[in-house]
């Protein structure tokens, strides 16, 4: 059966009200998640381990005795690392020594302290600081994510964070060997198989287990995204971070079925996952159309890719790649792919997204897993305001001031002048006094 993807046209009279309904991601809570999630939390934070065992043994069939049972050794991660096949290790060292290399050139970039003087010799600057502690989700219920760990607590790592705990669901206690061997190769330092709302209040709250954290980063289900939205304030927290996407601007010039399956890569995420296709090429858009129904009969999960291309994907008709690259910046996707043979002339035009993947060979699925650059990235058009996951989200900054005698005599007077403007004398009185010489 045919895969019915929408088709719009930017030249058609209904285009804007068609491309209003695409965007359209209701995110409206769902009551009975947000009830069940603000339980959660009260519950673990007023009864701490008790609540973590019993929400997990619950929700993800477990029958543990204990939190203490579900804490993962180092041992336990060494042993997945040393059980897996060479080629896996291989694999997940080669992503890791990527993703450590692009992240620490990152610190370098943007994650420094930094300070300067003044001409009457003050001193003013950013003194960056790692995070003492944090805590980061690893995605388990539907399936296993050993590349999430590597995106969260590498960058965790290459900023210096003290302490990174891991957590992730296994359900019915199946433990995937991957996630804990990634666990072992990015160091991390506690892990404990617990998922869901009650994870995350047990991060932000602390239990007798386990540690309570400055920071949670990390994407998740439904329950996830409101339990870290609810807990925000009581510890930061990255991003919440929606269904995945993938934009892809064409020009013709990449065989159809590589398009094709980039758009399914990130349908067979979700059935809420959004992939959209823009190109000014009718013919090409049949192409890919063709492609798309020939190649997902061999695809094992079909039915999300079908139902993710047939509720949220399209493919777009434009006048011409300048008017594509107009749409794309509207929609700020999560994944851009540039797929054409000047992607250097595209990619001038483009000002939102979460990562922009330029030519035919950078299929978005290099970045999800070994590029370098991180996978957790803005989605529903929060592009617009915010990044990528990186070092930076495990650093914090902290002014630097120290005024000298003469900068003091510079300073005091502005500053007194505003304070009683302020009505504020304690302000501006501090201030003055510092004009005169320190008995
Ligand atoms: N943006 C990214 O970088 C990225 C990476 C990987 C995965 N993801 C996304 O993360 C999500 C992972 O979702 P998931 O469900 O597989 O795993 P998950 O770990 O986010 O959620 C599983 C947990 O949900 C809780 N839960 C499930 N049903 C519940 C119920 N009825 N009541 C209370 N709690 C319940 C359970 O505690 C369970 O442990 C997917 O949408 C996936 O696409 C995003
Ligand atoms: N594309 C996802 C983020 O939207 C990340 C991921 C993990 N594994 C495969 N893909
Ligand atoms: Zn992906």
């Amino acid at each position: 059966m045919p895969v019915q993807v929408r088709q719009l046209d930017t030249a058609a009279s209904d285009f804007e009200a068609e491309f209003a309904k695409l965007r359209h991601w209701s995110e409206e809570a769902d009551h009975a998640i947000e009830e069940r999630v603000a339980a959660i939390l009260a519950d673990v934070k007023t009864r701490g381990d008790a609540a973590v065992l019993e929400c997990t043994n619950r929700f993800d069939g477990m029958a543990a005795a204990s939190v203490a049972a579900l804490e993962l050794t180092r041992d336990e991660l060494k042993a997945a690392f040393d059980a897996i096949t060479p080629a896996q290790r291989s694999a997940l060292e080669s992503a890791a020594r990527r993703v450590r290399s692009y992240h620490e050139r990152q610190l370098e970039a943007c994650g420094r302290s930094w300070q300067y003087r003044d001409e009457d010799g003050t001193l003013l600057g950013q003194k960056v600081t790692p995070l003492d502690r944090v805590g980061i989700y690893v995605p388990g219920g539907k399936a296993a994510y050993p590349s999430s760990v590597l995106m969260n607590a590498i960058p965790a790592q290459v900023a210096g964070v003290g302490e990174i705990v891991m957590v992730v669901p296994t359900p019915k206690g199946e433990r995937n060997a991957l996630v804990l061997a990634a666990a072992y190769v990015a160091g991390v330092h506690r892990a404990f198989t617990v998922g869901g709302a009650q994870a995350v209040g047990a991060l932000a709250y602390g239990t007798a287990t386990i540690p309570a954290v400055d920071k949670i980063t990390g994407p998740g289900n439904a329950y996830v995204a409101s339990a870290k939205r609810r807990v925000f304030g009581q510890v930061g927290i990255d991003m919440i971070a929606g269904p995945s996407e993938i934009l892809v601007l064409a020009d013709g010039t990449t065989p159809a079925d590589w398009v094709a399956m980039d758009l399914f890569s990130q349908a067979e995420h979700d059935e809420l996952a959004q992939s959209i296709l823009l190109s000014p090429d009718a013919a090409y858009l049949a192409e890919v159309r063709a492609s798309i129904d020939r190649l997902i009969g061999e695809m094992p999960r079909q039915a999300v890719i079908r139902a993710s291309l047939e509720g949220r994907g399209a493919l777009i008709l434009t006048r011409s790649m300048e008017e594509a690259c107009e749409i794309s910046n509207r929609i700020a996707p999560e994944h851009l792919e540039v797929s054409s043979d000047a992607p250097e002339k595209w990619e001038q035009l483009l000002r939102h997204a979460g990562a922009i993947f330029l030519g035919a060979f950078t299929s978005e699925s290099l970045g999800d897993y070994c590029a370098g650059p991180n996978h957790v990235l803005p989605t529903s058009g929060t592009a617009r305001f915010s990044s990528p996951l990186g070092v930076y989200d495990f650093q914090k900054r902290s002014s630097l001031i120290q005024v000298s005698e003469a900068g003091a005599h510079i300073l005091g007077p502005i500053a007194a002048e505003l304070a009683y403007g302020e009505g504020l004398q304690g302000h501006a009185r501090a201030a003055e006094m510092r004009l005169s010489k320190k008995a």
